[in-house]
């Protein structure tokens, strides 16, 4: 295993430890949060009985793999605990996210959790967020307006694609990646952002990690809580 899948392990297994028996888990994605679905799964195996929401199609396959209970939202009263990671943290516990493409789902569980911790390694703290690309998922509908509108907004913006392929979010929405370099009012900006018809939401989650957990390539790490 590679250095930071080390410290991604660490991090994310710990963050395991805050569970307590009966409680509703949001279910982050990434390669982070892989390992605390991984652990949760053993947990449930070991007889302590949870259940879970999923942020992602990717995630809820994996829970499932492991025979975690994914119950329907119709179900849910309240989500106890959100373990998800993050492509930036600032020492706010600001973060940006979306780097895989579940920003919305993972927005919606995070709001509707009692608490969120986000699991990271060392490489995605920074004092200034805005390095990382900052996720923005549209409607396709006439994408290219809301794409203008960014340009004027001095976000360059680029659409997401693979292999030459117009990435479509699980919500059969488009990214934009918008590049900042430096987002100097970030709680301005979500909002401007989300003021834009067209928009779905913006990647800044400013006020739902109320910890985070950095791991280290040794298996340490280091806890951060507002
Ligand atoms: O926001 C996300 C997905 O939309 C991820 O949490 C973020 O991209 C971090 O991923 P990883 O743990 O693989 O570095």
């Amino acid at each position: 295993m590679q250095q930071q899948d080390l410290a991604k392990k660490a991090a994310g297994e710990k963050a395991t430890e805050f569970i307590k028996p009966n409680m509703t888990i949001g279910l982050g994605t990434g390669s982070t949060a892989y390992y605390a679905i991984m652990r949760i799964g053993e947990m449930v195996s070991s007889g302590i009985p949870l259940r879970a929401v999923a942020t992602s199609e990717q995630s809820e396959q994996l829970a499932r793999k492991q025979g975690i209970p994914i119950i329907p939202f119709s179900d849910v009263e309240k989500i106890d605990l959100d373990i998800d990671g993050a492509d930036e943290v600032d020492e706010h516990l600001r973060l940006i996210k979306g780097g895989g493409g579940a920003l919305l789902r993972e927005k919606i569980v995070a709001a509707a959790s009692a608490e969120m911790i986000v699991v990271t390694d060392e490489s995605k703290l920074v004092k200034h967020l805005g390095r990382f690309p900052l996720p923005v998922e549209i409607i396709p509908f006439a994408w290219e307006l809301t794409f203008r509108r960014l340009i004027a907004l001095d976000a360059m913006p680029v659409l997401r694609t693979n292999n030459g392929r117009t990435v479509v979010t699980d919500n059969g929405n488009y990214i934009l990646d918008c590049h900042y370099e430096r987002i100097k009012d970030p709680v301005a900006l979500h909002q401007q952002l989300n003021d834009i018809p067209g928009v779905v939401e913006n990647g800044l989650f400013l006020h739902y990690a109320s910890r985070v957990i950095i791991g280290y390539a040794d298996g340490s790490v280091k806890s951060l809580s507002r």
